[in-house]
């Protein structure tokens, strides 16, 4: 075996993989054209978006006055002022208001403490309060309603309602009295201060709003355009990220798990190439938004924000891939998740959020990167922009975006990884909930390669039974392989299937072995149980004393074992050569090897002619071999093989059952296969599974003595030949001869195996009796195709005494049962109903799969809560 590179880093294995997945994307141009398209369709866009107030006639708000600070029609009168704290000074100040100001009729409350100005408040609305800092400055506590709502994003923005100067927002600072009060206790403050009164020149004081523009509806509006449009920029990439991971991670992630690939380089790789991708799309709209929008702020600290988003856009990809099935539900989930949290994200520009509320919704990249936009639209409104030098001072607020949206990827990132491991896919063992706090986890069992002193300890015995044909010596003690009561049971809703029921075996090294059986006896599911696909439901598998149950001892096992499955597992558009060099570097050859390894599988399977052909051109038998080559690659201590010669020719078949059998000495080769001839011609023990159990294992020999069915005689007659006279003569010699049946010029004879003394006899017989019209003859012994089928007539026969009146599913069927079944078939081709009713019909049978895809798609969807729900219990 050659000694595979062992734990392969994450960085070597996600370069590979990158490398891969660039080939991939090259290859697949039309995708990725379509996939650039649609995301430049955003540059125009946010072009357009961000001109937006250019192509909106807004009314301007004209210059107006308001009036004169002592006209009474504008001054709060009889108005209740609560004053605190209350010491000397701030009691003279606020007397000095109540009797010199031009508000009249102020009722003074001195209160001890700004909590019981609230309070009082509470009780009254209509009191305004004056909070002294000092003797000289102070807050005043107005209802909201009465001035302009602080907002961060906003403030200093007027706002008018219907752009009407009398709806706007900052003349309530006039109206509603705030102008007058702090003017008078300003006044106040300068005569206690100074001595000297300005009570007259305050009266004086005009109110003017000036001519503007700037109304909130307007720059609200702009505002949620730009961020809904801007929130939106990597869903292209996610899009077409998630349809490639999805369709990579349902067949190919297994089998490269299998090869030993680290969880982290399959994401890592995906992420790396999207990495460059976001990078090139976050500059130009960097470019068009530092143009366009934020004048003031520097490039390099928008891009930076641009692709944190972007990344953490990816990384949420791979999540939702990890916790979904399919790329539609996906892709339509990354869509939503986006635009809500994007939408949510308006919020700020309106209210002061909760910060414990905000931290929650900045799990959220959208929102988080939302909040960042909103941030810089504040600052670049005071002109000040948002650049690394003023990072740690006026864009602070920025510097924990950065940190959130790189929170939320690495987040992400650790969820996928997580999901991607404890939820059941269809192939894969999923692992429990609290796997990474498990020692096995961490701790590889280090026992030796084969080879290395380790052999069969604490060996199984072969089970016992006349079923079962005794290993020769020289084979013992070298049970590679040991299955004992192995059972598998899936469950779905009511319905249980039982694929193995109790299956006991032990494979040897250096035998080929062959897993025979009718379809659905658990040949395959034997074999995923064995590769690492599937788990038993009860019992215990060991290769090489390595336990298939334990974390830690299955990445062992996947260091010797090479798995072929029964579904072709390659990468469509990356040619044969480019395919076995992948997995050759994910198995761990050395980079130096790989190539001379490529040539030697492409030489052995002879498909070099078609190395340069892309996967998804090759012939299915073609393909079947590069699967058999991606098994061998390494040369395996273990090789396991499902149905590997399915679809190929006599010749190539011929070719692979010598390859096995030159690579027979010192491994192990496990395979299934439906073909009879191929069992009993490549291996050196046959394994007969019906209804998962084992019936029977041992040489093709041991098989056709056990069931012996005896020789079978056909004789070739010509026109003359009288049945009655021939079978007579044979009869002669070998009374209990059985005849089995006659054309016109065959008669076919069986013949006792216990009779084989009195073939010569027979033969010499025969070659006398030429006149009777015997032409030739020949006997042949029984094939393994008959142990087969005598095999699954016993085995039907004993399912039916054990469950009178029930057959179990996929089981044989008599041929009566056949001619009846197949009397249900329509006797001709005709269609038999008219276009329209066809048309219908095959509408609305297109819409029922629909319909079933869909409520497939809600099961996964609503599986997710399901599954947690296990965990917690
Ligand atoms: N994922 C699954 N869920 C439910 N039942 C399954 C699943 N996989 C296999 N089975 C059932 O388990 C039984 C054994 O299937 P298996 O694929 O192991 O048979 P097989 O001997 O390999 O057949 P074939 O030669 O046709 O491939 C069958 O009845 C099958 O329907």
């Amino acid at each position: 075996m050659r000694r595979l590179q062992r734990n392969l880093s994450v960085f070597q294995q996600t370069k590979i993989l990158l490398w891969k997945n660039v080939l991939i994307k090259w290859r697949m141009k039309m995708q990725s054209f379509q996939e650039w398209m649609l995301s430049l369709l955003f540059l125009p866009l946010m072009f357009i978006v961000s001109n937006f107030m250019m192509y909106i006639p807004y009314p301007e708000v004209p210059r107006s006055h308001l009036g004169q600070l002592d006209d009474p029609a504008y001054n709060a009168t009889g108005v209740t002022i609560a004053f605190t704290p209350v010491t000397a000074a701030t009691r003279h100040i606020m007397n000095t208001v109540a009797s010199k100001s031009v508000m009249t009729g102020i009722k003074l409350e001195a209160l001890e403490t700004e909590r019981a100005l609230e309070e009082a408040w509470i009780l009254n609305q209509e009191i305004i309060g004056v909070v002294f800092k000092n003797n000289f400055s102070y807050h005043l506590r107005f209802s909201a309603e009465n001035v302009v709502f602080p907002n961060e994003n906003l403030e200093y923005i007027d706002t008018c309602y219907n752009y009407s100067e009398h709806y706007c927002e900052s003349p309530k600072y006039w109206y509603q009295g705030f102008l007058s009060l702090q003017s008078s206790i300003d006044a106040a403050i300068i005569e206690v201060v100074t001595n000297h009164s300005v009570w007259e020149e305050m009266r004086t004081i005009a109110g003017v709003r000036a001519k503007s523009r700037s109304v909130i509806s307007s720059i609200t509006l702009e505002y949620i355009y730009f961020m809904i449009t801007i929130v939106m920029c990597f869903s292209s990439f996610m899009y077409f990220l998630s349809v490639n991971v999805v369709r990579e991670k349902k067949k190919l992630k297994v089998l490269m798990k299998l090869m030993g690939l680290h969880d982290m380089a399959f994401w890592l790789s995906w992420s790396l190439l999207y990495a460059i991708y976001v990078l090139v799309l976050s500059c130009l709209l960097t470019a068009l938004v530092v143009q366009e929008s934020f004048y003031t702020s520097s490039f390099s600290a928008i891009l930076l924000l641009f692709f944190l988003y972007g990344l953490a856009c990816v990384h949420l990809v791979f999540m939702l891939c990890s916790l979904l099935r399919t790329s539609k539900l996906v892709g339509s989930l990354g869509f939503l998740i986006t635009f809500l949290f994007g939408c949510l994200s308006l919020s700020v520009l309106i209210e002061n959020l909760p910060e414990p509320l905000k931290w929650f919704l900045s799990l959220f990249c959208p929102f988080a990167f939302n909040v960042g936009i909103a941030k810089i639209f504040s600052l670049e409104r005071y002109g000040i922009g948002f650049s690394f030098s003023n990072i740690m001072e006026e864009s602070y607020f920025l510097l924990s975006t950065y940190i959130i949206l790189t929170f939320d990827s690495v987040l992400y990132m650790l969820l996928a990884i997580y999901f991607d491991k404890v939820l059941q896919g269809k192939y894969g063992i999923p692992a429990p909930p609290l796997f990474c706090l498990k020692p096995s986890y961490w701790m590889r069992s280090r026992r030796g390669f084969p080879g290395e002193g380790h052999r069969g300890a604490g060996s199984l015995e072969e089970p016992p039974g006349d079923d079962v044909e005794p290993v020769p010596l020289e084979f013992r003690g070298k049970e590679a392989i040991r299955l004992h009561n192995i059972k598998k049971t899936y469950k779905k809703k009511d319905k249980k299937t039982e694929a193995l029921r109790g299956l006991s075996l032990n494979i040897y090294e250096g035998q080929i072995t062959a897993l025979l059986g009718h379809s659905g006896a658990g040949k395959t599911t034997l074999l995923n149980v064995l590769s690492g696909l599937t788990l038993p439901s009860e019992g215990s598998a060991t290769i090489y004393d390595y336990k298939l149950s334990e974390i830690g001892d299955r990445e062992e096992i996947r260091e010797m074992v090479g798995v072929c499955p029964q579904f072709d597992t390659q990468f469509e558009v990356l040619t044969v050569k480019e395919n076995l060099q992948t997995f050759a570097e994910i198995k761990g050859i050395k980079s130096k090897e790989v190539e001379q390894e490529v040539q030697n599988i492409l030489e052995l399977l002879d498909i070099s002619s078609v190395q340069d052909t892309q996967a998804e051109k090759l012939s299915g038998g073609q393909k079947r071999k590069l699967s058999i080559g991606i098994a061998m690659l390494g040369n395996p201590q273990v090789l396991l093989l499902d149905e590997p010669t399915a679809g190929l020719d006599p010749l190539s078949r011929h070719q692979v059952w010598s390859l096995l059998k030159e690579h027979r000495d010192g491994r192990v080769i496990l395979f299934s296969t439906q073909f009879m001839d191929e069992a009993d011609i490549l291996a050196d023990r046959k394994a007969f599974i019906s209804r998962g159990r084992l019936k029977c294992v041992g040489s093709s020999l041991f098989l056709k003595n056990k069931w012996g069915i005896g020789y079978h005689l056909r004789i070739h007659v010509s026109d003359s030949c009288d049945v009655e006279n021939v079978t007579s003569l044979v009869k002669q010699y070998i009374p209990s001869v059985m005849l089995l049946g006659h054309g016109q010029y065959e008669l076919r004879y069986k013949l006792p195996l216990e009779n084989v003394n009195k073939f010569p006899d027979l033969f010499r017989g025969l070659d006398s009796c030429s006149d009777l019209g015997i032409i030739n003859y020949g006997v042949s012994m029984t094939t393994l195709e008959d142990v087969f089928l005598r095999l699954e007539e016993a085995a039907v026969d004993q399912e039916d005494k054990c469950v009178p009146g029930e057959r179990a599913e996929g089981g044989a069927r008599s041929p009566e049962e056949m001619e009846s079944g197949s009397l249900l078939l329509s006797d001709t081709g005709r269609v038999t109903v008219s276009c329209w009713a066809l048309w219908r019909q095959q509408v609305s049978t297109m819409a029922w799969v629909r319909l079933l895809k869909l409520k497939s798609s809600v099961k996964n969807l609503l599986s997710i809560p399901v599954q947690m729900s296990i965990w917690s219990n």
